[in-house]
This record gives structure tokens, C-alpha cells and sequence, in this order.
């Protein structure tokens, strides 16, 4: 945004505003101790979709190693919050399952140890988080890392006009489907189908000849079979071909000049390469120049149909023509915030904290405000970031002439921005959010206007009517595959693919894993990269800023790359140039579908997307369906494979030398022969990457020994057989049958705390935080009694790390007074229906 605005501000002839954007901090992620997140959210997955789960023995050969390509964590994600003081609070997750809830529980203690991990994840973080936010200063809440933007506001004199809301750090939902990649078998499911408010249970009886057969074909079926099952039919490229660039969102008639923009917007628009207004543009410019009285405006529209413009070119115009134009070259920031700014960039939290503490902001704002703009406002209207946005209105209200008991002195517009904007939030806008006089109308482009009566969210016409949209039903043993065959088959064709994962940790492992693993793409430059010289990309909320800008210009620069991300990438993000969307995680609520895949498509461009489902999530295509996605098809296992197989040719001729699989399914046996490979040849990387660290931990053993003069006796203690207590933990590790250790990654994380990085928890954190910190020093008598992590040797897919030994005190245990026990009991139980309350919401997975 202060990008744009710069661009539209710049040069001799500039319009002279001056724009302070105000970004919170990044998140720092905390690592936790026992938690079995992996295993936790696929019980709640399994839960949510109402079955029971009872896992027992191995299986067979086929499912053997299901676990190890595939398998990666579910941490967290990428929180965003924009937390006032407690930045750092993003919903930490509610994770402390123990390490037993692995798939051996069953159903009745996966739902105790859910309530209790929760309650006590909830205090714990709860606890540190308030005293991370506690000590945090005014001015170090001001320290903004995260994206674009730096800049606090202390001493504003004078403020000239907009307060414009930003998205930029829209809570990530990592709440997505968790694929379970456990090499064990389910025997026994109770399912809930919920379609019509009714609920009807099944058993899945595996006893029975019939159900045994249909639930192996379909949870073990060969690509083939599961191309029959689901009509997986269309290859990538048939796909691919079914997306052409589109006119479709431009205006046939106007021009910007016709808008009646001020000639100098006009001026630098064209400067920017942009000739005509799409319709949103035209529309919106109709409504907010002319805006007979202070019409308050809803922008949605597709995505990528420039809804930024449609919104920031008619009050570019308003401060051009009615407010001073003075040109603020390159003063510092001092005089700059001195001077007062013009447009105010933030999210809601840093907004909200600057509102409460800056007192010349208020001054400033008293009755000068003109516009409010909520872009991506169904995520700072959500139930998280809702409150927030509230406070923000009544603040504001407050400071207005004309405020007091009425609080009517409203002076300024409200626009709201969205391509998804549900009902709810239409509702709550108009309610509570609204400045004018409450009037509010639509711009939607071409979009069929939606009558008052729509009571469902529907995105029908928020994704590109270009995008090629499709879903790949895999099992979990070919999942990791059949993604490497995908990428390889897209790469080799030069294309640029993002793909988009539930979790910041399942970025970082498999871009590692990636990275770690030989080219399998013949005559591919690089020695090292699954994709020799082709980049492979990540972003995602632990990403520090510097990365996030060379990413950003590397995938620009590249003519074909990889990017791995979360959804921290999902909403306004102009990534240039995609050609597929991949879903490897399908997202837990269908306006982040819309959103991840409308990273492609964008301004008219030809795109597509693709979902990957387990057999298990088909349903999620209903759910799909009926918030609109319609035209979805079906990519075909089979060709993936073999495609791939096609391509890297050598891969294929190796796998089909091992021959051991057997792989009698004529359609894809060379496909098959591909994942084999592919899988073995990441199992070596694995354990490649193991021996490195065992190795040099052994070096610094060694050499810390002749440094302190100890004689070098290690073949007598059994080098490398895990005697040595610096890489004790690791040797334990390699210590496993090779397949296990490439999900070990999935496992190490597994333990780490999940982060949700969601901001409706975080709200609730913050909701009891400040309901009182009675409960803050529950259990041990004193804060920070226990070592993090006792200082014990702990492997991630991305590195070692050692805890700091820190000496403790046993720590003193007191029995809870019984009032905060209570309020402990009421706070969890609270917690808990919410979260329950925001999975029946999501719809999308639950329904399943
Ligand atoms: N009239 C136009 N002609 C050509 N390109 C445009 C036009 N307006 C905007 N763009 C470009 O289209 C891209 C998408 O614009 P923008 O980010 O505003 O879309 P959006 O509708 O807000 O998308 P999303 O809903 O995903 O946030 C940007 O690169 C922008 O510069």
C-alpha cells in the first residue's frame, strides 16, 4: 500500500501527502515441550468431522512408509496479530497432548487429553505471553519489523486526513486439515454426516468383507483406482489449457480520465502501466467522488480485479483537491510526524494502541477524520479483530464534535474492502462500523448485485472467472509424490508455482527437505535441489522482513520458482506472474480458499489452482460447492505420476530397477515406480542430513576435549553409537529404521508448542487476560520455576537446537486457592465453546 501511494505520490510532480503506516511486530514462536500437536489436530480434524478414530497394528507394505515422505508438522502458523501490547500473545496454541495420543488412543482419551492439553496449554501460554506484553514498553511497541513499514506515531500536531485500517497482518488460520500420514491403521470410525441438521451415525466395521474392501480401496488404492473413484480424469496441462487471460474485468467503455480523477492521479496511474479501469474501479470512483452525503461503500469483487485503486484513487482525489498539497520531500521522520500525516496505515491492534496512548493523535483526528477504510474486511471484522475495529469506531466516535451521549458526530466515510464478504459482516459493518449517515451501497464490477435478504456466504464471483480450478485426490502415502511430481512436471515447463500449507514448520520442512534432496529433473544445473537450479521459496509469519523482500523479488525475477508459504500469503499479495495455485493443506474456511487461489488469475491473467484432498476429505468439495465454487476439476493421479515419471526419466528407470513394489497397475505403474523413488531418494536425504549433524556434533566433541586436554577416547566409549551426551539425542534418532526418520521432522514438531497464530484464540487470551491475572501463578508459587526444556538436545526439520541449561529451584507447589480454580474452570470452559463454537462455524471441514 505505501508502495502505491508512493508511486502515486512520487516524483517532481507529486500530490504531496504525507503517509505513515503503522505495522505491528513480528511474531516470535514459541517452542513448546510435549505437545503431540500433529496427532492432536488430526483427533480434532477426525472429531471435527464427528469420527471416532481407533488406531491399531501396521499395515502392509503399501501404507508401510506412509509416513515418511509426507509426514511434516502441523505447528503453527503464522500468526499475525497486531497485537497493541501483546503482540507476541498470537494464539499460542492450546497443544500439550501428550506424546501417548499418538495414533494408539482412542477416541475417549483423545478427548480427555484434547480438554486437558487445552486448559493447561491455555494457562501456560496465557502466563507468558501476558508477561512478554506486560514488559513490553510504548516505544518497543512501536518497533515495527514485520513488513513494509516503519514508523511511529508520538507527536502528531496536525493530522490531515485518512486513517486508513491495514490488512497487512491478517490472522492466519492454520486450522487446516491435517493429513495424517501414520503408517497405522484405522479399524474402527464413527462418522457423523451432517448435511441437513440431522445427524446419522456409521460404523465402519472392518470385520465386515464388504467395508474392509472399500475401505482399503479407498484409503490405499492405486492412482489409477482413485482416479476411478473420484473421476480424476484431466491432466495439468488439459487444465491448464482451460485458462485464458481475460478482459473480462474491465470497463468496455470508460476511461480513468472519465472517472473525473484529478488529472495529475490520472497522470501517475498511467505512469504505473495502467491504461483502463476495471469495473470495480469505475463503479467505486461513481459512488465515492460523487458520494452525495457521505455514502458509506462494501468494495467486493473478484480477486485481483484492483479493488486498491477502486478505493485509494477517489480519496487520493478528495485530499488532492480539497486538502493542502504541500510536498513533503524527503524530510525525516521527525519533522514528518510533526508535520501530521495524511493517510494512516495499521492494523487494527497498533491503531487501537495509538488511539488509547497517543494523545496527539486524538487531538489531531478530533473531527477532522474523513475516511475509514477496512481492506480485507471480513478478516478485521472477524470475531478476533471484530472488538477491535469496534473500539477503534467508539474512539473515534468519541473524539468526534457532536460526540458525548449521542455519539453521532460522525465525519467521515467508511469503505469496506473485501472479495469475500459474508453477510455477518455486512450486518456488523452497518451496525457498528458505519461513518456518513449510514447509507451504504455496493461496488461489485460486473458482479450480479446480492439482494438484503442473502443470508449465506457466497464467493461465486470472488475467484476470477479465468481460474482454472481443480482437485487432486491423493492417498497419504502418495501425497508428498505425487506434490514433487506436480512441481517437477511444472518446472521443467518454466512455470512459477506457490504452494500453500497449513503451517510455517511444514514450510520450512519441506522446502529443507527440498533443498536437501539431489535434482531429479535431468540436466538441471544445480548439484543440489530436488529441482536443481530452480528456486524454492518461503513465506510464512516467522520469515523475518529482509527475507520476505528478497523472496518477494526472486519470485519476480525468476522465470520459474517454487514458493512455499502459509497463509500469511494468502491476502494481498501481488506475487507477479503465477501460473498454479497449489492447496497442499486445504484451508479450514472457504474465503481462504478463495483468497490462496486468487494469488493467481490476477488483473485479467490466465491462472489456475489446484486442491489436494486425502480420500477421506472428499466431501470438501460440497462444502465448496455450495459457498459457489463451481467448475471445479478433476486432476488424475495417474498422469501426475506419470508425467513426472515422463520427465525425469532417470528417477523412473531407478524406481522401476527396484522393483520390490510390484506395481501391476498397468495405467501408472511407471508413476508408481517414480514415488518410489522419489520417496527412497528423500529417506536418503534424511538420513544424509542425520549423519552431518552426528558427524559435526562429534567434531565439536572432539575438539572441546583436546581443548581442555582429555585424551581423544572416543572408540573406546563407542563413537557414534549415541554414548556421548552431545548428540545422545541424535544418534537416538538415526538410531531408527531409515524410514522412520524422515518423519521424524513431522514428529520433533509434532512436539513443539502449536502456534494457531489465530487471532479468535488470541482475542480470547487477551479477553482473560484482562479479566485479571489471579490465575497467572498457578501450580508452582513462582513464575519461571522450570527450565525451558531442561536444557535436553532437541532435533527440528530445521536445525538443533540446545536449550540453555538454566539452574532451577525445585519449584514450590501450592494447591490453587479454590476461587481461582473456578475462574480457571470457567475461563477453559469458555475458551473451549468458543473454539467449539468456531469449528461449527468454519462449515468447510466439519461437515465432513
Ligand atoms: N485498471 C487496472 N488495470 C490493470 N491492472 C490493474 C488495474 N487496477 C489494478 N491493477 C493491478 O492488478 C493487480 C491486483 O490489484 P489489487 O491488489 O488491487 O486487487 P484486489 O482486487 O485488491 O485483489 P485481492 O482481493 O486479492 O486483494 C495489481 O497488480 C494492480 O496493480
Amino acid at each position: 500500500m505505501e508502495e502505491l501511494l508512493s508511486e502515486l505520490n512520487g516524483g517532481s510532480d507529486g500530490i504531496g501527502l504525507n503517509i505513515v503506516a503503522s505495522i505491528p511486530k513480528p511474531v516470535k514462536l514459541r517452542k513448546s515441550k510435549n505437545g503431540n500437536k500433529y496427532d492432536k489436530r488430526r483427533n480434532k480434524s477426525a472429531k471435527a468431522r464427528g469420527e471416532v478414530v481407533e488406531v491399531t497394528k501396521n499395515d502392509s507394505n503399501y501404507s508401510k512408509d506412509s509416513r515418511k515422505g509426507d509426514a511434516k508438522s502441523n505447528n503453527e502458523s503464522d500468526a499475525k496479530s497486531d497485537a497493541k501490547s501483546n503482540d507476541e500473545s498470537d494464539a499460542k496454541s492450546d497443544a500439550k497432548s501428550n506424546n501417548e495420543s499418538d495414533a494408539k488412543s482412542d477416541a475417549k482419551s483423545d478427548a480427555k487429553s484434547d480438554a486437558k492439553s487445552d486448559a493447561k496449554s491455555n494457562d501456560e501460554s496465557e502466563d507468558k505471553s501476558e508477561d512478554k506484553s506486560e514488559d513490553k514498553s510504548d516505544d518497543e511497541a512501536n518497533h515495527d519489523v514485520s513488513t513494509n513499514h516503519d514508523a511511529s506515531i508520538n507527536h502528531i500536531t496536525s493530522i490531515n486526513h485518512i486513517t486508513s485500517i491495514n490488512h497487512d497482518t491478517s490472522t492466519n488460520h492454520d486450522t487446516s486439515t491435517n493429513h495424517d500420514t501414520s503408517t497405522k491403521h484405522i479399524t474402527s470410525a464413527t462418522a457423523k454426516h451432517d448435511t441437513s441438521g440431522s445427524r446419522s451415525k456409521h460404523t465402519l466395521n472392518l470385520d465386515n468383507t464388504d467395508e474392509r474392501s472399500n475401505y482399503y480401496s479407498t484409503y490405499h488404492a492405486r492412482p489409477s483406482e482413485l482416479d476411478r473413484k473420484t473421476g480424476g480424469a484431466e491432466t495439468a496441462a488439459q487444465l491448464s489449457n482451460k485458462s485464458t487471460a481475460s478482459t473480462n474485468i474491465f470497463s468496455p467503455t470508460s476511461s480513468f480520465a472519465d472517472l473525473g480523477l484529478h488529472e495529475k492521479i490520472v497522470e501517475g496511474v498511467t505512469k504505473m502501466g495502467i491504461a483502463k479501469p476495471t469495473g470495480v474501479q469505475v463503479e467505486s470512483c461513481g459512488v465515492l467522488l460523487n458520494g452525495k452525503g457521505g455514502t458509506n461503500l462494501f468494495v467486493q469483487s473478484e480477486t485481483g480485479s484492483g479493488k486498491t485503486l477502486a478505493y485509494l484513487l477517489p480519496i487520493l482525489h478528495h485530499l488532492t483537491v480539497d486538502g493542502p498539497t504541500k510536498k513533503l520531500k524527503k524530510i525525516d521522520r521527525k519533522a514528518r510526524l510533526k508535520k501530521g500525516v495524511t493517510i494512516l496505515i495499521g492494523t487494527p491492534g497498533r491503531v487501537l494502541d495509538h488511539l488509547q496512548k497517543t494523545e496527539s493523535l486524538l487531538m489531531a483526528l478530533k473531527g477532522k477524520l474523513e475516511w475509514v477504510v477496512l481492506d480485507e474486511a471480513d478478516r478485521l471484522l472477524d470475531m478476533g479483530l471484530g472488538k477491535q475495529v469496534e473500539e477503534i469506531t467508539q474512539h473515534l466516535k468519541a473524539n468526534s464534535p457532536g460526540s458525548g451521549r449521542q455519539r453521532d458526530g460522525v465525519t467521515w466515510r467508511t469503505v469496506l474492502v473485501s472479495a469475500t464478504v459474508t453477510p455477518e459482516i455486512r450486518v456488523l459493518a452497518e451496525e457498528k462500523i458505519g461513518g456518513g449517515k449510514g447509507k451504504w451501497e455496493w461496488a461489485r464490477g460486473k458482479l450480479e448485485p446480492k439482494g438484503k435478504d442473502e443470508t449465506e456466504a457466497n464467493f461465486e464471483s470472488s475467484t476470477p472467472h479465468q481460474l482454472s480450478q481443480s482437485s487432486l485426490t491423493v492417498s497419504a502415502k502418495l501425497r508428498l509424490p505425487a506434490l514433487t511430481a506436480f512441481l517437477a512436471t511444472r518446472v521443467k515447463e518454466g512455470k512459477k508455482v506457490v504452494v500453500f500449507m497449513s503451517t510455517c514448520d511444514g514450510v520450512d520442512y519441506h522446502r529443507d527437505l527440498f533443498n536437501a534432496c539431489p535434482p531429479i529433473i535431468p540436466s538441471a544445473k544445480s548439484s543440489q535441489g530436488i529441482f536443481g537450479s530452480v528456486p524454492i521459496l518461503r513465506m510464512h509469519g516467522s520469515v523475518p522482513h529482509s527475507e520476505r523482500t528478497t523472496t518477494m523479488s526472486q519470485f519476480a525475477s525468476s522465470p520459474s520458482c517454487v514458493l512455499l508459504a502459509t497463509d500469511v500469503a494468502a491476502r494481498g499479495l501481488n506475487l507477479p506472474g503465477v501460473d498454479w495455485i497449489v492447496q497442499y493443506d486445504p484451508p479450514s474456511e472457504t474465503s481462504d480458499y478463495v483468497h490462496r487461489a486468487g494469488r493467481a488469475a490476477r488483473a485479467g491473467a490466465k491462472g489456475c489452482a489446484l486442491l489436494f484432498l486425502l480420500p477421506s476429505e472428499a466431501r470438501y468439495l460440497e462444502v465448496l460447492k455450495q459457498k459457489g465454487m463451481r467448475g471445479m476439476k478433476t486432476l488424475s493421479l495417474s498422469s501426475t505420476l506419470n508425467e513426472a515419471a515422463a520427465v525425469c526419466k532417470e528417477v523412473t528407470k531407478e524406481g522401476l530397477r527396484g522393483g520390490s513394489g510390484g506395481f501391476r497397475d498397468k495405467e501408472s505403474k511407471k508413476g508408481e515406480a517414480f514415488a518410489k523413488r522419489v520417496h527412497e531418494i528423500m529417506e536418503d536425504a534424511v538420513t544424509a542430513d542425520d549423519k552431518d549433524r552426528r558427524a559435526s556434533a562429534n567434531a565439536a566433541k572432539k575438539a572441546a576435549r583436546s581443548s581442555a586436554g582429555e585424551e581423544d577416547d572416543d572408540k573406546e566409549k563407542g563413537e557414534g553409537k549415541g554414548k556421548d551426551e552431545i548428540g545422545g539425542e541424535i544418534l537416538k534418532v538415526t538410531g531408527k529404521r531409515r524410514s522412520e526418520n524422515l518423519a521424524f521432522g513431522a514428529r520433533e514438531m509434532e512436539e513443539e508448542e502449536e502456534d494457531d497464530d489465530d487471532e479468535h484464540v488470541a482475542e480470547g487470551k487477551r479477553e482473560k487476560r484482562r479479566e485479571g491475572k489471579k490465575g497467572k501463578k498457578r501450580g508452582s508459587g513462582e513464575e519461571g520455576g522450570h527450565t525451558q526444556g531442561g536444557g535436553k538436545k532437541k532435533r527440528t526439520a530445521t536445525g538443533t537446537f540446545t536449550p540453555k541449561m538454566v539452574e532451577f529451584e525445585k519449584p514450590k507447589f501450592e494447591k490453587p486457592k479454590e476461587k481461582n480454580l473456578k475462574k480457571k474452570e470457567a475461563t477453559t470452559g469458555d475458551k473451549r465453546k468458543m473454539m467449539m463454537q468456531r469449528a461449527m462455524d468454519l462449515g468447510g471441514m466439519n461437515a465432513m
